[in-house]
């Protein structure tokens, strides 16, 4: 397709640019996050000399299409989207990313070659809305056609932490403390609540054995009664343990969020259960949400407008979903500013988001914005600013990417159960279901 005749809007550069951020030792059902993170963050630059920011993985298997990807926005206009989508396929994904592959590093479901390029428009996307936004003088969830909400509410979402990366790591220290049992749990829940406001708590699980996690979740109910409480073992649990934890949990939960792989499995819980099953591991897709849908596996789907190819396509997800009755919430992985601006975007202007937001934003310390996002009684406010409403650091960007230069690789793709074997050389990424 030949490039638009040049107009303001037109697309002169995008600037790529991945980072490395620090991360506290969270745990998962595969092991640990590394004490720093890849992302890659995107300028996209107009002729009229407008930026937009965009923010996705930084992986890198997502750096190697994101290139390509880029240059096919270069010389069109930045509201020449869905011509960017309709081609991307174009762009050649390396078998060896996708062949037979379910994405650990970010626990989020099936790895197709077209969910990778998703994840690298969606991107694009945001940072060509936010261009857009900036020129029209309009924030971005005009452009998706205005906000049902000013304020968008997130969960505090609490994880089974170390105290500290293990000796000998470089890292960057957290004032988080560990979580390791109950009362660690209880702990956190409360520094949330106090710092951030939040009244709906996730757990992440699949760490400790499910006797454990259930009592985590009791001591939650006794200390914030009659608050939603959710709990996600990532697929760790088979069927009947499922089944067993939603019996246990089925007057305080708000739902159960990936208590098993896979829709046949997730259906068979949800035939044995009224507790509702949310999913960001087998809806990832659209090609996922027939099946899933037709058989009552899940509830509540967690729209990413990462991996689900952005802002539209969130609202698209969400469309469906009303129209079979299923609700919406969203996931999140580690992540900056930039998406979180972007997410409260694009939630502001879901109607049937009836579900507390995830997000891992208080539990990074740094990132690349002037200004921090902040979270006021468990929500952010809907910026009514031109484009996201947020101004990049070149200072703190620099710092971050120069750090990202200097790793020797280790950190630059996710890793989990790689982290955990620093302290513990023997663990291996855990056979599913691990209970
Ligand atoms: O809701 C989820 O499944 C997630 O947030 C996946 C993430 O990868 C989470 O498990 C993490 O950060 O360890
Ligand atoms: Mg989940």
């Amino acid at each position: 397709m030949t490039a638009s005749t040049s107009h303001g809007l037109t697309v002169t550069e995008v600037r790529l640019t991945p980072v490395l951020v620090a991360d506290p030792p969270l745990l998962n059902t595969q092991g640990v996050h590394q004490p720093y993170t890849p992302r890659l963050i995107v300028e996209v630059v107009t002729v009229d000399g407008v930026t937009g920011l965009g923010e996705t993985y930084g992986d890198t298997k997502y750096l190697e299409l994101a290139r390509p990807l880029a240059d096919r926005l270069v010389g069109h206009r930045a509201d020449d989207l869905n011509r960017l989508f309709a081609e991307a396929d174009q762009v050649a994904v390396d078998a060896a990313r996708v062949s037979g592959q379910v994405d650990v590093g970010g626990l989020r479901g099936v790895q197709t070659a077209d969910k990778l390029r998703l994840s690298v428009l969606s991107a694009l996307e945001v940072a060509c809305l936010d261009a857009l936004g900036k020129s029209l003088g309009l924030p971005v969830h005009a452009l998706l056609g205005g906000k049902v909400r000013d304020a968008v509410e997130y969960s505090a979402y609490l994880f089974y932490k170390w105290a500290e990366h293990p000796e000998g790591v470089p890292a960057e220290k957290d004032d988080w403390g560990a979580a390791l049992d109950p009362a660690g749990v209880v702990g956190q829940a409360h520094r949330f609540t106090e710092r951030y406001g939040f009244t709906s708590f996730k757990l992440k699980g699949g760490v400790f054995p499910p006797e454990e996690e259930i009592a985590a979740v009791r001591a939650l109910a006794a200390a914030f009664p009659g608050h939603p409480l959710r709990l996600d073992p990532n697929g760790a649990w088979s069927v009947e343990t499922s089944l067993k934890v939603a019996r246990e949990l089925a007057d305080v939960l708000e739902y159960l969020e990936d208590p098993t792989l896979g829709t046949p499995a997730m259906a068979e819980v949800s035939a044995g259960t009224e507790v509702p099953l949310a999913t960001n591991m087998c809806v990832t897709t659209f090609a996922e949400i027939k099946e899933a849908f037709t058989r009552d596996a899940v509830q509540v789907v967690l729209s990413d407008h990462h991996y689900w190819g952005g802002l539209r396509n969130t609202r698209h997800l969400a469309a469906i979903c009303r129209t079979f009755g299923v609700g919406v919430s969203m996931h999140s992985n580690t992540h900056l500013g930039i998406s979180l601006a972007a997410m409260t975007q694009v939630a502001s202007t879901v109607p049937n988001l009836h579900h507390a937001c995830d997000s891992h934003y208080p539990w990074q310390s740094e990132d690349v914005l002037t200004e921090r996002l902040a979270f006021e009684d468990g929500t952010v406010r809907v910026s009514d600013a031109p484009g996201l409403g947020v101004e990049l650091d070149r200072d703190r960007l620099a710092f971050l990417h120069r750090r990202w230069l200097d790793d020797d690789g280790t950190l630059r793709d996710r890793d989990d159960a790689a982290a955990m074997r620093v302290a513990d050389p023997a663990w291996t990424q855990p056979a599913v279901p691990r209970w």
